[in-house]
């Protein structure tokens, strides 16, 4: 692995050659695997079930939920329980800024540049899969990225924007409680995993993302209730691109920084800058060193807004040509007592969500998912199904999977060849004696539904997982 002379050469001006020479021990050495563990499953189940494979985990001390990968790393993104959603793999550092943020199900939340969706699947098990969670992403690739990881995870409480963060505010003015703005750098702190950030660094690069960063962080602020809280955090060591951003922020918008003190080794970030003395208050930020924490290198800074800032121009919204129905209206309510009946699930639960009727597909979110404006998202909360002739709903795999604990009706258990037929998209070709849609069951976990009828058992496992490989052991 090859450190580009840009990179050498601004290591060295700015923090000296004992740093560049850790740097380069650091991106020479392979980096660690670390996973975070879903709330949503029984982690001793998940860890247990992850020795079956092979797979030797290590828990992080302060973070309950982290644990690192000792063995069995190569595994680690092709199990069952992967596919499931039982957990998420993610650098250790990157657990760190949603952590800071700490927001609720009561908190308004937006995670302003999320693809794929690391921070943002943590941000919604933080708030319990309940409440407001939007995703905003700009890159149409990315955000399949961003919609594959929140759907595996198994969540309900967000909405998907693909857009400019920094235009955002034109929707949302002083209306969230916490916003995450981890936002697109120059990466310094993450080439022992992208060694090709070497090939196109240069300062001229750097300018240019202070100037999105700059531009995202004003969004945010301008979106940010008084009170509210914003988390600011990079992937890279520059000091333009953290402490100086932060120094111009601070001139110009009323927002403090916040104390904060991370479950990982850091340090206070500078308030000198070349012969520039900085607003002593960004000592609180903190940076997070690569080496000495066997991750990734973080930025992070915690800002509170201490004022209203002016109103901005609002954009003119297109009429919402989507709405969210409640389970009650008239629109809904027979296809989902038709649904609970069917398989069993409790109308109570059901009526924990709101509905969105596309034409013939159905999606259900939170019920205190909100936003001013619908029209906007490319996509809210997770599929429930889909409305087929007659009229019924045929439920979508990944509801199934997020209902997994309610489904009492119509459920048909697999052997371990069966499952693999099924994973595949395969039919199995058995008759079950039963047809109709079905749910699948192996061992404890709900994989997804299928169709029964005398020649088998279709299976409707989703096309995006079936490219997976996926081992079962
Ligand atoms: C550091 S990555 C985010 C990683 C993500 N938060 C996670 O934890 O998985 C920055 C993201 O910002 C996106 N981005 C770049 N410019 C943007 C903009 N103007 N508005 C919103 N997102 C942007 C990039 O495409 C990239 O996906």
């Amino acid at each position: 692995m090859t450190l580009s002379q840009n990179i050498s050469d601004y290591i060295l001006r700015n923090f000296g050659r004992e740093y560049l020479e850790n740097y380069l021990t650091y991106i020479q050495s392979s980096s660690n695997t670390y996973i975070r563990l879903s709330p949503f499953f029984n982690s001793d189940e998940t860890i247990q079930s992850l020795k079956n494979y092979g797979v030797q985990l290590k828990q992080v001390e302060n973070i309950h939920f982290a644990y690192q990968v000792i063995e069995g790393s190569h595994l680690i993104g092709k199990t069952l329980d992967f596919i499931l959603g039982k957990y998420y793999i993610q650098s250790l550092s990157s657990m760190i800024p949603a952590m800071i943020l700490n927001p609720s199900s009561n908190d308004k939340t937006i995670d302003l540049c999320a693809a794929p969706g690391s921070k943002t699947t943590q941000l919604a098990e933080m708030m319990n899969n309940k409440g407001t969670l939007i995703a905003n992403e700009i890159s149409p690739e990315r955000v399949k990225s961003l919609v594959f990881n929140v759907d595996k995870m198994n969540l309900v409480n967000f909405g998907i924007i693909q857009g400019k963060g920094e235009l955002l505010n034109q929707i949302y003015d002083n209306y969230f409680d916490k916003i995450l703005v981890d936002a697109p750098c120059s990466a310094l702190g993450i080439l022992q995993k992208k060694n090709e950030v070497s090939n196109w660094w240069n300062e001229n690069r750097l300018n240019s993302f202070t100037e999105l960063q700059t531009r995202l962080l004003v969004s945010a602020i301008k979106m940010c209730k008084v009170g509210g809280e914003i988390v600011y955090s990079t992937c890279t060591l520059s000091i333009e691109e953290n402490e100086l951003v932060l120094n111009k922020i601070l001139k110009k918008y009323p927002v403090e920084i916040i104390e904060i003190k991370l479950p990982i080794k850091s340090h206070n970030a500078f308030t000198q800058y070349e012969n520039e003395k900085l607003d002593s208050s960004i000592q609180k930020a903190k940076r997070i060193i690569p080496w000495e924490i066997n991750s990734e290198g973080f930025f992070i800074c915690k800002l509170r807004k201490i004022e209203k800032t002016e109103k901005s121009e609002i954009k003119r919204l297109n009429k919402d040509n989507i709405q969210l129905v409640d389970p009650k209206s008239s629109k809904i309510k027979d296809k989902l007592k038709i649904l609970s009946e069917y398989f069993g699930i409790d109308e109570v639960i059901l009526s924990k969500y709101k509905y969105l009727i596309k034409t013939n597909d159905i999606y259900f979110v939170e019920k205190n998912f909100e936003s001013p404006s619908l029209s906007n998202f490319m996509r809210i909360g997770s599929k429930l199904g889909s409305i087929e002739k007659r009229g019924y709903i045929q439920l979508h795999s990944l509801a199934a999977q997020i209902f997994r604990n309610s489904i009492t009706n119509n459920i048909i258990e697999l052997d371990i060849e069966q499952l693999k037929i099924y994973l595949k998209g395969g039919t199995i070709k058995k008759d079950f004696s039963t047809t109709g849609q079905k749910v699948i069951k192996f061992r404890n976990d709900i994989i997804g539904t299928a169709v029964a009828s005398k020649d088998g058992l279709k299976s409707q496992f989703p096309r995006e997982y079936r490219t997976q490989e996926i081992i079962v052991k």
